[in-house]
C-alpha cells in the first residue's frame, strides 16, 4: 500500500512526508511545508475508528418550530460573527497527530503555525485516466516551491478517533516530492452525466432576491470578477487519487433516521459522508440532488431548517448524512450551541465517517463564519472537501463569471490559515451541475474506505 501511495504521489511537485501503519494505509499527513508562503498542509487519509452504537430516534429532519426570516443574511468575511471557539483536540496515541500551524500574523515575524489541510481519503492511489476525479489544482510556482515539508504520518486510526488504539503509530517518511499535484484547473462544466437532471424544480435562479444573498459581497481584493475561466487562479489544492469509480450510481435512497446526538446514530456498518455549511447554503438540496430525489431531504428557503443528525442510506450500503447549519442566528444561542456542539461532537467520533462535505455558498462572497469553520475541521483533523453550491444563481447585474470570483476570493481567504486547499468541487442542486463528479468521488472513496479495513474493524468491534 505504501507502495501505491508513494506511487501515486511520486512525480508531483510539493512537500510532504507521510507515515503509514498497519496494512491499511490511515492517513496521510502532508504537513508544515515551506512554501514560498510558508504554507503548510496535511492530509489525513482516514481509516480505523472506534465503534459506536446507534439507539433509536426517530424524528424526521426539519420538524419542529419553523424560523421565520431569511435571517442568512451573512456577513460579510470582515463583519460576521465567530463561530463557536475551535476546541483543540487532544492528541491521541495511536493516531497521527496533525498540529494545527498557523502563518507568520505579520510581516517579518516568524511564521504563524501553519495550519494543515485535512483531507480523509482512501490510500489507493492511481486511477485510469478519466475515471478519477478531477478534484483539485495546484499552482505550479506553489508546487516547485513548496520544496520542504515536515514529518506527516499515517496511522490506524481515523482523523475522528474519540479516544486512543494502542500503541503509537510508527511512522515512515516518504520522500519529499511525494506532496501535491500537477497543475490542473477544474473545470466548471465538468461532465455531471450520472443519473438525471433536477431542472425545474423550484429553485430560484437569477432571482436577485433570494434568501442568502447576504449583506452584499466582499469586493474580495484583487477579485477579477471578468475573467475567463482561462484565466482561473491556480491554487495548491490538494489532489489524491482513487480507486476507479464503481457502483456509482444511485439506486436507492431511504430515509434512515434523525438523532441529536451522535450514540443515537444509525450503527456504524457503511461508509458515511456528511454535509456540512451555513444554514440554507443548500445541504438538503445537495442531498436531493445528488441522490435523484426531491423530497428526500427537506428543504426551505427559511434557514434553519434540518435540526438534527438526518442518515440516509443510500443503495442499501453507504450514508448519506444531513446536518443541521450553522450560523444561523434566529434559532438564539442556545440552539446554536446545541447544534453546534451535536455536529461538532458528530464529526470527532464518528468512526465511519470518510469524507465531510463543507458547503460553501458560491453566490455570495466569503463569509468569516465558513473560513472558521474550515479551520475548525483542519484543527480537528476532520476530513473534508469544499462543496461550493448554488453555481447557477445570479444576481442582477452581477457577471456570471462573479461566482468564480466568490469561489476564488473564498480560496484566497482559507490559504491566509491553510497551507493547502482541500479538493473542491462547484455544484448547482438546480442544474445539477457537479453530480456526477461528486458521485464519482463519493464511490472512490468508498471503495478505498472498505480496502482499508476500518469498516471491518468496526464489525469485529476492535474499534
Ligand atoms: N438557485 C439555487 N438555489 C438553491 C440551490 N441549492 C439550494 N437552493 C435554495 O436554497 C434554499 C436553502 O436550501 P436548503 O437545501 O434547505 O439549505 P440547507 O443548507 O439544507 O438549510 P438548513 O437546513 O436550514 O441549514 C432553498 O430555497 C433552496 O431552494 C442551488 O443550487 N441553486
Ligand atoms: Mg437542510
Amino acid at each position: 500500500m505504501q507502495a501505491l501511495l508513494e506511487r501515486a504521489l511520486s512525480g508531483r511537485s510539493a512537500c510532504c512526508s507521510t507515515s503509514i501503519t498497519g496494512s491499511h494505509v490511515s492517513q496521510l499527513q502532508l504537513s508544515r511545508c515551506t512554501a514560498s508562503k510558508q504554507r503548510a498542509a496535511a492530509v489525513v487519509v482516514a481509516a480505523s475508528v472506534p465503534s459506536r452504537s446507534g439507539k433509536g430516534r426517530t424524528d424526521r429532519p426539519g420538524q419542529g418550530s419553523k424560523k421565520s426570516g431569511s435571517n442568512t443574511k451573512g456577513k460579510q468575511l470582515a463583519k460576521a460573527s465567530p463561530p463557536s471557539p475551535k476546541p483543540q483536540r487532544p492528541s491521541k496515541p495511536g493516531q497521527a497527530t496533525v498540529k494545527p500551524a498557523r502563518k507568520p500574523t505579520s510581516a517579518g515575524a516568524s511564521p504563524k503555525l501553519p495550519r494543515p489541510a485535512t483531507h480523509a481519503g482512501p490510500s489507493t492511489p492511481v486511477l485510469p485516466a478519466g475515471s478519477q476525479p478531477k478534484l483539485t489544482a495546484v499552482s505550479a510556482a506553489t508546487s516547485s516551491s513548496a520544496a520542504s515539508l515536515g514529518a506527516a504520518a499515517v496511522s490506524d486510526s481515523h482523523p475522528c478517533d474519540p479516544a486512543p488504539q494502542g500503541s503509537p503509530a510508527p511512522q515512515v517518511t516518504l520522500p519529499p516530492q511525494a506532496a501535491v499535484a500537477t497543475p490542473a484547473a477544474r473545470d466548471p462544466d465538468h461532465n455531471d452525466d450520472v443519473g438525471g437532471d433536477d431542472d425545474g424544480d423550484g429553485f430560484l435562479v437569477d432571482d436577485g432576491g433570494d434568501d442568502s444573498e447576504e449583506g452584499g459581497r466582499v469586493e474580495a481584493g484583487g477579485e477579477d470578477a471578468g475573467d475567463d475561466d482561462d484565466d482561473e487562479e491556480a491554487f495548491p489544492e490538494i489532489q489524491f487519487s482513487l480507486p476507479n469509480a464503481t457502483n456509482v450510481k444511485v439506486k436507492t435512497a431511504e430515509y434512515l433516521k434523525s438523532s441529536v446526538a451522535v450514540a443515537d446514530c444509525p450503527p456504524p456498518r457503511f461508509a458515511e459522508f456528511a454535509v456540512i455549511g451555513r444554514s440554507n447554503v443548500g445541504k438538503s438540496s445537495l442531498i436531493n440532488m445528488l441522490t435523484g430525489r426531491k423530497d428526500l431531504a427537506l428543504v426551505s428557503k427559511q434557514p434553519g431548517k434540518t435540526k438534527c443528525i438526518n442518515h440516509f442510506l443510500i443503495n442499501g450500503s453507504w450514508y448519506l448524512v444531513d446536518l443541521p447549519g450553522y450560523g444561523f442566528a434566529k434559532v438564539g444561542l442556545q440552539g446554536r450551541q446545541q447544534f453546534d456542539a451535536f455536529t461538532r461532537e458528530y464529526f470527532k467520533t464518528r468512526p465511519n465517517l470518510a469524507m465531510v462535505f463543507m458547503l460553501v455558498d458560491a453566490s455570495i462572497p466569503p463569509q468569516k463564519i465558513d473560513v472558521e469553520y474550515a479551520n475548525w475541521l483542519t484543527d480537528n483533523e476532520v476530513p473534508f472537501t469544499l462543496v461550493f453550491t448554488k453555481a447557477d444563481k445570479r444576481r442582477k447585474g452581477v457577471p456570471a463569471s462573479a461566482k468564480d470570483s466568490h469561489v476564488t476570493a473564498f480560496k484566497r481567504a482559507l490559504l491566509r490559515d491553510l497551507a493547502f486547499l482541500p479538493p473542491s468541487i462547484l455544484t448547482s442542486a438546480a442544474k445539477g451541475l457537479g453530480r456526477g463528479e461528486m458521485l464519482n468521488f463519493m464511490a472512490g472513496l468508498r471503495i478505498a474506505f472498505e480496502k482499508s479495513g476500518r469498516l471491518a474493524a468496526i464489525k469485529q468491534g476492535m474499534l
